[in-house]
């Protein structure tokens, strides 16, 4: 085990909507097989976790063969059902004790995974770290991707849609803090001042630095660092120089100590239960692009769960 830490497994759960259906761009499903091949359960064993691996879920039970969009809403019915199992397995595994490990795969994924860890930590807090706020509503999203959109879901503010009813709204807006945001949507821009969400962007890392920005974001969420947290990163968080294989990348981001920075200081608080790391897309970059991402990524879970540079 990890020091500190009792006798909580890591429960290595790996997630992957259909590629072809769920993806805006295809590919994205590769992404955890890839830091499962690049040796990441083995990585964690080093540092002391009992990794229970869960396989690669290719969903393939859920391919749905007629999926027509919902207003612009691509594959619907598909990502609601792939996410409906996921929090299942998520929530299964939080309850037995184990801290899921959920690698992606796009980010509507977090539907799932934060459903499944409010269901056995009601109080749980999110730390959302990503370029995007994945905020849109059915009727703001311009895209049509559910990888733009998990966050309204969670929220309550999207409840149109009789396909997702089961995302109950159990995540309250002051539990929810942003890290890293860089390119937000006109409308989603309005949700966040509307609903009185704390996020720092890359402009708050600029002027504070991240050492102040995670004490912040924490002192906003989890004041007395007492909450369970759920960390959900997205990969595009990173500067498209450090995390160059992922689908939607944007200048301006963090470096690779920054996004590392988070994940130790998070680890540090001794709350995490739960943990997400998304959007690896190794179809979208050159050998070395996809190899550097999937190192980037291995590295990121394993600060989030206890390495240390000393
Ligand atoms: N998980 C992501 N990569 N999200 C990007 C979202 C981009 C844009 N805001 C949209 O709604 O389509
Ligand atoms: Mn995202
Ligand atoms: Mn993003």
């Amino acid at each position: 085990m990890t020091p500190g830490s009792t006798s909580t497994e890591s429960s290595v759960s790996k997630f992957l909507p259909n590629p072809k259906t769920v993806a805006p761009k295809a590919g994205v499903d590769k992404g955890p097989i890839h830091l499962v091949e690049a040796g990441l359960p083995e990585q964690l064993r080093q540092l002391g976790w009992n990794v229970v691996f869960d396989g690669h879920h290719l969903f393939e039970e859920i391919s749905i063969q007629d999926d027509p969009p919902i207003g612009i809403l691509k594959n619907p019915r598909q990502v609601s059902k792939v996410c409906e199992a996921v929090a299942k397995t998520v929530g299964s595994h939080a309850k037995n004790g184990q801290l899921p490990l959920t690698l992606g795969g796009d980010h509507s994924l977090a539907m799932g995974t934060i459903s499944g860890t409010l269901s056995q930590y009601p109080n749980a807090c999110v730390i959302w770290i990503d370029a995007h706020a994945d905020i849109n509503t059915a009727s703001t999203t311009d895209s049509g991707n559910i990888h733009g959109m998990p966050v309204s879901f969670l929220l309550g503010l999207e409840s149109t849609i009789p396909e997702f009813a089961w995302v109950k709204p159990k995540l309250t807006a002051d539990r929810l803090v942003y890290i890293g945001l860089r390119d937000i949507d006109a409308g989603e821009k309005r949700i966040l001042k509307e609903n009185n969400i704390k996020a720092f962007s890359m402009h708050e890392v600029d002027k504070y630095g991240i050492g102040k920005v995670v004490e912040m974001a924490l002192d906003h969420v989890n004041p007395k660092r007492e909450l369970p947290i759920h960390l959900s990163f997205d990969v595009d968080a990173l500067d498209p120089s450090v995390a160059p294989s992922t689908g939607t990348p944007v200048r301006g981001g963090l470096t690779f100590r920054e996004g590392h920075y988070i994940c130790e200081a998070i680890y540090e608080t001794g709350c995490l239960v739960s943990l997400d790391l998304m959007e690896v897309n190794p179809s979208l970059a050159d050998a070395d692009a996809v190899k550097q991402t999937v190192a980037v990524g291995c590295s990121l879970v394993r600060a989030a769960l206890g390495e240390t540079l000393l």
